[in-house]
């Protein structure tokens, strides 16, 4: 059964030069369904429109068109409390959800105090339990974002998305400034969370090599359209699509 869905979402965006202003057609009558506790990647070269499908489907922004149904309901923005928290994001940037002057426990913290996620005199057990599934320690909260490596601010931003109780996590391109041991690592506990939790997960890469480690099904875009979809040994095994093809023949990042 799919959790998320999106049906014909189209999106421009304006260009704005001296002496004209242009539209810029970046989605382009995209279906796609997120099936209930899979791991689904979306592909495609740099420019192609995954991010900016990752954020409609975050409801981050709105689509020109088209409709986003989450649980059998259309969703519009503002969301209600909890589909905000169901739906929750990763982005490549740790510093879009750690705030580089807080601590990284006041970052933590604020959302499961004002959400009500859980009691005041639990919040700091229910923490130490997150961090400890993902590799980290209560001793990571006192830290700066700045301090911390890029893995470790990663792994942060996956426990605070999930402390929300997520349903659904949209990772956008949450290893790409990572080495690959550690991009391996991300992927791994990536899978286990899935396993662990049954939520959905939104797997945004440009890289082809991680996604076949990750992904259940594979939706493969460019110049804003969905040009291939499949599961992911079909997609890898037979590629239907030339362009699909190119994207396989390009050196895999974490063979
Ligand atoms: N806010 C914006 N205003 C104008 N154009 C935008 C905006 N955001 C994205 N674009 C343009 O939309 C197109 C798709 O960008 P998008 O970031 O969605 O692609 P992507 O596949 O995620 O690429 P990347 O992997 O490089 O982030 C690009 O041509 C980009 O320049």
């Amino acid at each position: 059964m799919s959790i998320l869905e999106g049906k014909n979402i189209e999106k421009s965006y304006k260009d704005r030069t001296f002496l004209k202003t242009s539209h810029h057609q970046v989605l382009k009558d995209i279906h796609l369904e997120l099936e209930e506790g899979e791991i689904l990647a979306l592909v495609g070269e740099s420019g192609s429109g995954k991010s900016t499908l990752a954020n409609i489907l975050g409801f981050l922004i709105d689509p020109d068109q088209g409709e986003i149904i989450y649980k059998g309901r259309s969703l519009k923005r503002p969301l209600d409390r909890q589909d905000r928290l169901d739906i929750q994001m990763v982005f490549q940037d740790p510093f879009m959800t750690l705030h580089p002057r807080k601590t990284v426990g006041q970052s933590l913290y604020e959302p499961l105090r004002l959400h009500k996620i859980v009691q005041e005199e639990d919040i700091k057990d229910y923490l130490a339990g997150l961090l400890n599934q993902c590799g980290l320690s209560l001793d990571h909260l006192d830290r700066y974002p700045r301090a911390l490596s890029g893995g470790q601010l990663q792994r942060l931003n996956i426990v605070r998305a999930l402390s929300l109780k997520p349903k659904i996590l949209i990772a956008d391109e949450i290893i790409t400034a990572l080495d690959t041991p550690i991009a391996l690592e991300i992927i791994q506990l990536l899978k286990e969370i899935r396993d662990r939790e049954k939520i959905s997960i939104l797997f945004i890469s440009h890289d082809l090599a991680s996604v076949r480690r990750i992904a259940d099904r594979i939706l493969v875009m460019k110049d804003g359209e969905i040009l291939e979809r499949g599961q992911t040994q079909e997609i890898f095994q037979a590629p239907k699509n030339a362009y699909t093809k190119k994207l396989l023949a390009s050196i895999p990042r974490l063979s």
